[in-house]
């Protein structure tokens, strides 16, 4: 399939990475590709990021289907992440070992921190250096913690084409490589992609957003180092990611739970049909079996988590603690909160459910609610009447 001719002289030689299904600690369900991109131009030839170290292969065998790799006079990194980076000292050492690195400040910083012991001719680009390839020029766009310190866009001003880096990017691996032979699902990627990675850095999406529209870069193309290139209507995935950084949300619920003898679970399922009954949308996620990134994607445009432990060992239950733990370093917004859950004797969870989702800035509806043991009709009844309350302030509540 691949190399991947994607304009004149300009290749996509990276690589599909199909059996991938953990990305640290994002479930990548559907593999993801590794995007590089070859440019031949009159003067030169510029390698645009590399691959995964154990893809160095095959990596290699896509740029020598275009050109001898020894004919590449540059690289540019723009992200120092492994998984762009990863094959970057076996591939300068197969291209000549004195071939420069163009990256960022601080590209420099974390590339020479990766490859301590290399000895890699680095060269910062500034933002608005110019550099000619031939028929081509090329230019650097600092998009700083978007999502690392050093990642950064190159663009070619002649094709229109952004090299986006990981921005715009989906984990996602097909026979598909641009949007518009996709069908459905496409910006459902993007958005688990924008939920798990970007959504911490949303305002710098936001500024960014708005600085890419006052530079009036004509985007013909925008090609991420992940999954799926946007060429047909590049504009759509920029709506979306100005939509996701404001972080719009719908009457929308998640009721995220666990449970051990199923007394939490019974109240979970009449919270959702309490919450239903208001006419609002609820999704019942139990946390094992659903991954946390997937709680994360459907969490970013809801306006309520609800969250439900038994009290185990006087604290909540362990799971929740990971996806409680992994939601707050997302630093999702805006959001109105709930806790409830089953316990035996004394029964921490719900105040320390509480304790979590206020750390996270989220409004409290109430003070949550706790049955002893098994709910009985009472109980039931109590937490239908309680995603009832949790509808009624969703709906209540601007978006
Ligand atoms: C290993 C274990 C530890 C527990 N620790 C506590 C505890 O510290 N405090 C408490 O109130 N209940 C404790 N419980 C009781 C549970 O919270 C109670 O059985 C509850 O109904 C379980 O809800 P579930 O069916 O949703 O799992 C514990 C139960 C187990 C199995």
């Amino acid at each position: 399939m691949r190399p991947l001719k994607i304009a004149d002289g300009i290749y996509d030689v990276g690589v599909k990475d199909w059996n991938i299904r953990d990305f640290h600690g994002y479930s990548t369900y559907m593999g993801t590709s590794y995007n590089a991109f070859l440019i031949v131009d009159d003067d030169k030839v510029v390698l645009i990021d590399t691959v995964k170290e154990p893809f160095t292969g095959q990596f290699m065998e896509n740029i020598r289907k275009i050109i001898d790799p020894k004919k590449i006079d540059f690289i540019i990194s723009n992200h120092a992440e492994m998984d762009h980076s990863g094959a970057l000292p076996r591939v300068l050492h197969l291209i000549g070992e004195d071939k420069p690195v163009y990256c960022s400040k601080m590209g420099v910083r974390a590339l020479s921190a990766h490859f301590n012991d290399k000895k890699i001719d680095y060269r910062v680009v500034k933002p608005g250096t110019e550099m000619k390839l031939g028929k081509r020029t090329l230019s650097f766009i600092e998009t700083r913690m978007l999502h690392w310190p050093d990642s950064m866009f190159t663009y070619i001003k002649e094709d229109g084409i952004l090299f986006s880096s990981d921005a715009f990017g989906q984990h996602y691996a097909s026979h598909e490589n641009f949007d518009d032979e996709m069908g459905v699902g496409l910006f459902d990627h993007a958005k688990k992609y924008f939920a798990n990675i970007l959504l911490p850095y949303a305002p710098r999406v936001e500024k960014l957003l708005e600085s890419v529209e006052a530079m009036g870069l004509k985007l013909n193309m925008i090609c991420p180092d992940h999954g799926i290139l946007w060429r047909k209507q590049p504009e759509k995935i920029l709506e979306h990611y100005a939509s996701w950084a404001r972080q719009e949300t719908k009457d929308k619920v998640i009721v995220m739970y666990d449970t051990m003898w199923n007394s939490t679970e019974k109240m979970a399922k009449e919270i959702v049909d309490g919450a239903r009954s208001t006419g609002v949308e609820v999704i019942p996620m139990s946390v094992r079996n659903w991954h946390r990134s997937d709680i994360m994607t459907e969490l970013m445009d809801a306006k309520a988590l609800v969250v439900g432990s038994p009290t185990l060992n006087n604290g909540i239950f362990p799971t929740l603690a990971d996806v409680l733990s992994y939601m707050k370093g997302l630093k999702p917004q805006g959001k109105l909160g709930a806790a409830f859950g089953s316990y035996g004797w004394s029964g921490e969870a719900v105040k320390l459910l509480n304790k979590e989702l206020e750390a996270m800035e989220f409004e409290l509806i109430d003070d949550g609610i706790r049955t002893l043991y098994v709910p009985n009709q009472d109980a039931l009844k109590e937490s239908f009447d309680f995603g009832v309350r949790i509808g009624e302030a969703v709906k209540a509540k601007k978006g």
